[in-house]
């Protein structure tokens, strides 16, 4: 099943659970504006090169809508709509007063320069600068993008709307951007893991780890989970899979990821096939790059008690089926990585404010949401009698359904 039509399952089972009028159903599906556009840049060798670009704005009833830009060779308008809706249901979760909306172009990062990267970047927010803005679309990074991404995108709006730094977030601190941004959505990754953990009577601490992806949020999320004692025993990107039993030394995998632009080559345990990471035993599994990754060709046969949803969309509904008949239980994406965009609230509050918060202030403040996050989650679940994704749904389409009718929508 497409990421899409996937997500759409979802928020429907939610809609039949809350009892939604079938008409606010059908209307909190469509999204509010889809933008495709063309962007064509000189490579530096002179050639001429065309990238297509999407930004896809899903529903801002409860806010401006907020979501990331994803550069990646797989970016298609399906899974671009549905990253698009999960933020909406995602802000909704956390009760940041934000909607949902997500960008993307499809490109291979690795294969252009940063210079290249630069002129990209520049050329798409030329192309969606009036679609875009502080109180109408705020985008930040995703897979592919990072905070110099950001920093062109803030430089080439300005241009147009003098300095704006609120526009878009995760930014470098020097333009900005707030302290924890960074780690954050790892931090999220490990709140959420403590309270689910907690919930069944365990800590992070001795438990065993596999994180798939090793990028911005899988090796913050590598890094803070053994800090707090958890034992990451593989770890895999695209380069390759490293596996030890007795818990790889992360800032020692950190070190060499830096410097080989991969985990693959590390010394400090073995290489594994990247295909069968997913499914080597563990107590908790966290899938941290592609959506769509558990699926029905592996859900049999994965052997962790626990699945912390980092990415995006990463178990097919089928997946979901089955891992719920094995009795596994999967903390979801609307909430576990939530992490992310709620440190982007609180960088666009300081921006907006004119105030810088200081890191402790930030990663306090991001436990505080996360823990009440979890909390309401679980009350929906009750309410429901539904699993965690349900109860997550559950929550956020209750709560952007009450934003809409509160707001004078009519059918
Ligand atoms: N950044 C954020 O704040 C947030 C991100 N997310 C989600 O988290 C996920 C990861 O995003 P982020 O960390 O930002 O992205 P990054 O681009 O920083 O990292 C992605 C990681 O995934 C790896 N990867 C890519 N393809 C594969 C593959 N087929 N198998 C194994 N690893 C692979 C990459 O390897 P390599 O580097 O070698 O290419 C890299 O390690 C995405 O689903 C994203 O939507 C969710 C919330 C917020
Ligand atoms: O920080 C943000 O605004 C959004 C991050 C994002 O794209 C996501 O949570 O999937």
């Amino acid at each position: 099943m497409n990421a899409l039509a996937a997500t759409n399952r979802n928020f429907r089972l939610a809609s039949r659970l809350l009892g939604l009028d079938s008409k606010l159903e059908k209307s909190l599906l469509i999204p509010f504006r889809e933008i495709k556009v063309e962007c064509t840049i000189p490579k530096d060798d002179g050639s001429l090169a065309t990238f297509v670009g999407f930004r896809i704005q899903h529903d801002n009833a409860r806010g401006p809508m907020k979501g990331g830009i994803r550069y990646h060779p797989e970016v298609e308008p399906d899974e671009v709509n549905a990253l698009a809706q999960l933020m909406t249901w995602k802000t909704a979760v956390a009760n940041i007063p934000y909607g949902g909306a997500k960008g993307g172009i499809g490109c291979d990062p690795a294969d252009l320069t940063v210079s290249e990267l630069e002129r990209l970047t520049r050329v798409f927010t030329q192309k969606i600068h009036d679609l875009i803005g502080v109180q109408t679309d705020v985008p930040a990074p995703d897979m592919g993008t990072g905070p110099q991404t950001m920093a062109w995108i803030l430089d080439e709006y300005s241009k147009f709307h003098g300095h704006s730094p609120a526009v878009v977030t995760g930014k470098p601190v020097e333009l900005g951007g707030s302290l924890g941004r960074d780690a954050a959505t790892g931090r999220g990754v490990l709140f959420a893991t403590e309270a689910l953990l907690k919930e069944h009577g365990m800590s992070v601490s001795g438990q065993r780890f596999i994180i798939q992806g090793f990028g911005n949020v899988g090796s913050w999320a590598a890094q803070l989970i053994s800090e707090k004692g958890g034992k990451v025993v593989a770890v895999s990107d695209i380069t390759g899979a490293i596996k030890n039993t007795n818990g790889l030394d992360i800032p020692s995998l950190l070190k060499h990821s830096r410097e080989h632009r991969g985990v693959k080559g590390f010394h400090g345990g073995d290489a594994i096939d990247p295909n069968s990471i997913l499914v080597e035993d563990c107590d908790v599994l966290v899938p941290a790059a592609l959506g769509g990754v558990i699926n029905r060709e592996n859900a049999n046969e994965i052997k962790a008690k626990f699945i912390v949803e980092a990415a995006n969309h990463p178990t097919d509904p089928e997946a979901d089926e089955i891992l719920k008949k094995k009795g596994v239980v999967i903390l979801p994406d609307i909430f576990a990585n939530s992490g992310g965009v709620t440190v982007s609230y609180f960088e666009w509050v300081q921006n907006i404010q004119g105030f810088m918060w200081d890191e402790e202030k930030v990663n306090n403040e991001l436990k505080t949401y996360m823990t009440k996050g979890f909390k309401d989650v679980k009350e929906m679940c009750k309410t429901h009698n539904c699993d965690l994704r349900m109860g997550a749904f559950t929550l956020a389409v209750n709560r952007v359904a009450r934003a809409t009718v509160l707001r004078g929508w009519e059918a």
